[in-house]
């Protein structure tokens, strides 16, 4: 289990999050929900240990960095390095010894230059690179943007799996029905303070409060 407590996380003056209180339990997938700039991405920065903050994060299974596969919502790949190679970095980074070719499971052109690939396919790698290393927390930080159908499809049965392994899944993305599909809790980020958190059977709630923050007839006074 992780407990998020008191999390509050600012850049200079700007206070991006405000005592963030949350608890993540195995074998659940939560869903961070929050319009562009509410905080998502730093707050995930801040659980996997890639940004100071003040609070605490406390995990009861040993050091949680050391456990953590975060895929940030743009991976990104050191130039002149094969997938082959990225798979193999991080797979050895964790002690971890699989057959990087069996472990394909987008089947990506391994020996093809990683900066190279689509989008989507860095996506896909950087997700096969965080399954190869056996993370219990797996932080998915929008990981349906910029993938293609099939893709989706995979990604959707992957984290069911992860599910099913007792692992901790943290997610965002900005397409509600993810939520839906995948999650078993969503909160809902914005000005830096966790606004409600519902679990499935009450989403309809959180989107609700979403649409409330649209811009009404700004459109029309900026077309008119
Ligand atoms: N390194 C940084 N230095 C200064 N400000 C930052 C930094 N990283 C993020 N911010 C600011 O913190 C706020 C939250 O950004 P963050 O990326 O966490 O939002 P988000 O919810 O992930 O947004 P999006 O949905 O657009 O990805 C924004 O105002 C952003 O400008």
């Amino acid at each position: 289990m992780i407990q998020v407590q008191s999390l509050s996380k600012s850049y200079g003056k700007h206070a991006v999050l405000q005592n963030i209180n949350l608890t993540f339990k195995r074998g659940e997938v939560n869903g961070i929900a929050g319009e562009n700039g509410a905080g998502k991405t730093t707050l995930f920065k801040c659980i996997a240990a890639l940004e100071t903050y003040e609070g605490q994060v406390q995990y009861d299974g040993g050091v949680l960095k050391n456990v953590t596969g975060f895929l940030p919502a743009t991976p990104f790949f050191m130039s002149r390095l094969t997938g082959y190679e990225y798979l193999k970095l991080v797979s050895n980074a964790r002690g971890v010894d699989k057959n990087i070719n069996e472990s394909n499971l987008f089947d990506l052109p391994l020996q093809e230059y990683a900066e190279n690939y689509s989008t989507g396919m860095q996506k896909k790698l950087a997700l096969t690179g965080l399954l190869l290393q056996q993370n219990e927390l797996f932080i998915l930080d929008e990981p349906f943007n910029g993938v293609d159908i099939h893709s989706n499809i995979i990604i959707r049965e992957i984290i069911e799996r992860l599910k099913q392994l007792n692992k901790i899944v943290i997610m965002s993305s900005h397409i509600f029905s993810m939520f839906n599909e995948s999650c078993d809790y969503l909160h809902h980020l914005k000005g830096g303070v966790i606004k409600q958190s519902v679990s499935k059977g009450q989403f309809a709630k959180v989107e609700e409060e979403m649409k409330g923050e649209g811009i009404g007839n700004r459109i029309t006074q900026l077309l008119g």
